[in-house]
């Protein structure tokens, strides 16, 4: 009899949801016993996704429609706001990593803020770990819902944490300058999705005001020991994936550069998908496209007691259904890296 942990995927016609099958198809302790749609449902996956044609999976159904006495962990891949109610309801005894942001604030009146409406499920809030694995391992070891973080707040984090940690840069002057792939805006048409808005051109959004801006400081707030507010300027690019942060930092007072190098080579010495490059290398989105992976390359600013941190990941996978599948395997005593050994797509 197959001892597979029984998986079920919530909003698996969405572009994070296909990503956890191509990812999940491979990896040897999993089954996927239930895939939901919306507006899809009842359509078998490779019609919706040709090229998830060719393996056994269920067809989209509704999520009132799944059975879940034969299901023992969910990924939520569906849209921010209306998750909330969804993990509310699902059995307790469930493990469930959801890829939305509805539980990644740990504060329920700044979500309310930011997002327009009160939570609908605090109760489970004060539960809810926020998955950044490499900041967060035994948390997430531990955890029973796991929130995973945004895709920007990954890119953008993964190299500021360590060094607020260690004091290496100062917390009152952060500049992050971030773009993105389209595909950042999941698969739902909207029009400033469309190939003529973004085909030939880069544009900022949510200029001083983007919902990854109190999840972001949320993280670095708690790595500077004190409350920090930044700059947060997101773009979008033409491209269908990727994260790319150029991250202009103050270094604090002797430092150098080469300091922030040398800690976070250390800090992710023993990390399978955190790797700092050498001096002078700047990472591509090209790098990490379809890989776990974050890469990180650091360089002397040409002002003074300045340096510039670039990060790159592929919002698809370590930005969302990547990072999912390693809180996943954490979760259920896994090797961390089963089922995200891809290498990357390049160029
Ligand atoms: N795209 C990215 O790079 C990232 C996305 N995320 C987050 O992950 C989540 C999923 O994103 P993404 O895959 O891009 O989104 P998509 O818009 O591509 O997919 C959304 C999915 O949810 C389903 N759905 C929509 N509305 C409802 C509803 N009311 N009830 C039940 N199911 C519904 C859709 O079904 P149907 O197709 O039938 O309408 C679809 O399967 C979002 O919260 C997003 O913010 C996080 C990090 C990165
Ligand atoms: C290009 C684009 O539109 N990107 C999305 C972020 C996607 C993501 O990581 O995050 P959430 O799960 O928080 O939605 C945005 O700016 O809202």
């Amino acid at each position: 009899m197959s001892t597979a942990l029984r998986v079920a995927i919530l909003g698996a016609s969405g572009y994070t949801g296909a990503e956890l099958v191509r990812l999940l198809v491979r990896h040897p302790d999993v089954r996927l016993v239930a895939l939901t749609a919306e507006r899809q449902a009842g359509k078998p996956l490779a019609e919706v996704f040709p090229h998830l044609g060719g393996y056994d999976l269920p067809d989209l159904v509704k999520i009132d429609q799944v059975d879940w006495d034969g299901v023992d962990f969910v990924f939520c891949a569906l849209p921010h706001g209306t998750t909330q109610d969804v993990i509310a309801s699902l059995p307790p005894r469930l493990k469930v990593v959801d890829l939305s942001a509805d539980f990644r604030l740990h504060d329920v009146e700044t979500y309310a803020t930011w997002y327009g409406h009160a939570h609908k499920a605090p109760e489970l809030q004060a539960e809810a770990v926020y998955g950044l694995v490499e900041d967060n391992r035994a948390a997430v070891k531990a955890a029973r819902l796991v929130a995973n973080p945004g895709c920007y707040p990954t890119a953008s984090q993964l190299p500021l944490l360590p060094l607020l940690r260690q004091g290496l840069i100062l917390a009152d002057d952060i500049i992050i300058d971030a773009k993105s792939g389209v595909s950042g805006a999941g698969r739902d048409a909207k029009q400033a999705n469309l190939y003529g808005e973004v085909a030939e051109g880069v544009h900022a959004y949510g200029v001083a005001g983007h919902r990854h801006a109190p999840e972001i400081e949320q993280g670095v707030s708690e790595a500077a020991g004190k409350p920090v507010v930044l700059n947060f300027t997101p773009h979008l690019m033409p491209m269908s994936r990727g994260i790319h942060a150029s991250i202009y930092v103050k270094l604090a007072p002797g430092k150098t550069a080469d300091d922030l190098r040398a800690a976070l080579v250390d800090a992710y010495k023993g990390e399978t998908f955190v790797r700092v490059l050498p001096a002078g290398v700047a990472p591509q989105t090209r790098h990490v496209k379809g890989s776990n992976h974050c890469l990180i390359g650091v360089f002397p600013d040409r002002v003074p007691g300045r340096a510039i941190l670039l990060s790159v990941i592929d919002n698809l996978v370590k930005g969302a259904s990547g990072q999912a599948i390693q809180n996943m395997n954490l979760m259920m005593g896994y090797p961390e890296d089963r089922g995200l050994e891809q290498a990357p797509l390049f160029p």
